[in-house]
């Protein structure tokens, strides 16, 4: 595995007059329900800025829906959830977040430059920008590392190519916070590792905050910070190294797992106690 670094030496970012800057993310009692079920209930967290957080937990635990919740396309939220400094979902926030689906966003029939063009139009439209909407469409698309595919169709690039187009849309503008639900999956090995090194240099070179999720636990190793998550609650806040001394395990999976068991052996001491 690669290594990355883990702490970058420049100091937070500031606010107005000089305070520092909220967190990316800010989160305590937040609760969403969907349809009949509480998916997520009474979240407590933050997200600090510069920064890569990893969401991890298994398949249907509310991760994307988090991510709606924090990108503000989510319905029925409760609690506090405030982004860079704003109630999630307040339009300020459109443009200084990036996000990305799992499923690609990308007209098929447009090249990849061509969907690229559309989007920063609408972003930055206008004749005057159209210097600088070329200048950004090129640099998004030798980010995702596409350049010799800027003229291929989108319809007939393969899976993981059309992920990356998706990704390079969100990099338009260059947003504050990048939210990016699974991007990795189904991608190879050396297109994943490619994409954990893009990751890096968003956060080190632009100071960019990223939320990042995914369920392969391998990925855990590769982020400044986790939010691991099951059954729609935070069973951890913290760095990779603090989890692994604090359960005393050699793997953020290990870790997880001892979690997950703390966690059922104080449910199950809850019932004990609720039923003497
Ligand atoms: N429209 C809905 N109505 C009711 N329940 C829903 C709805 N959409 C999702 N859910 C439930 O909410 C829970 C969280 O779903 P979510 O998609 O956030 O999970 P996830 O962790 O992102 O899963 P995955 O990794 O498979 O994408 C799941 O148990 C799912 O069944």
């Amino acid at each position: 595995m690669m290594n990355y670094p883990m702490e970058h030496s420049s100091p937070p970012p500031e606010g107005q007059g000089g305070d520092p800057a909220p967190p990316a993310v800010h989160a305590e009692d937040l609760t969403v329900v969907r349809g009949p079920r509480t998916v997520l209930r009474g979240l407590g967290f933050t997200v600090p800025r510069g920064r890569i957080t990893g969401l991890l937990g298994p398949s249907g635990c509310g991760k994307s829906t988090l991510m709606r919740a924090i990108v503000g396309t989510q319905a029925k939220v409760t609690g506090t959830l405030d982004v860079l400094g704003r109630p999630a979902g307040h339009p300020a926030l459109r443009t200084r977040i990036g996000y990305v689906t799992q499923a690609p966003s990308v007209f098929d029939d447009l090249t990849v430059r061509q969907n690229l063009d559309y989007f920063a139009e609408i972003l930055d439209p206008g004749r005057a920008a159209s210097d600088h909407r070329h200048d950004d469409v090129t640099r998004v698309i030798a980010d995702v590392d596409l350049t010799a595919h800027a003229d291929a169709l989108a319809g007939n690039l393969s899976g993981g190519q059309r992920s990356r187009v998706s990704l390079a849309v969100a990099l338009l503008g260059a947003p504050e916070l990048l939210v990016l639900d699974e991007p990795t999956v189904g991608l190879d090995p050396v297109l994943r590792r490619d994409l954990w090194t893009l990751f890096h240099s968003i956060a080190a070179d632009r100071g960019a905050t990223l939320l990042v999720s995914s369920h392969v636990m391998d990925e855990a190793e590769r982020c400044h910070r986790l939010l691991l998550m099951r059954e729609g609650e935070v069973l951890a806040d913290d760095t990779p190294d603090a989890l692994r001394t604090r359960t005393g395990s050699e793997t953020v999976e290990e870790a997880f797992l001892h979690l997950v068991d703390e966690a059922k052996d104080k449910a199950a001491a809850r019932t004990k106690e609720t039923t003497r």
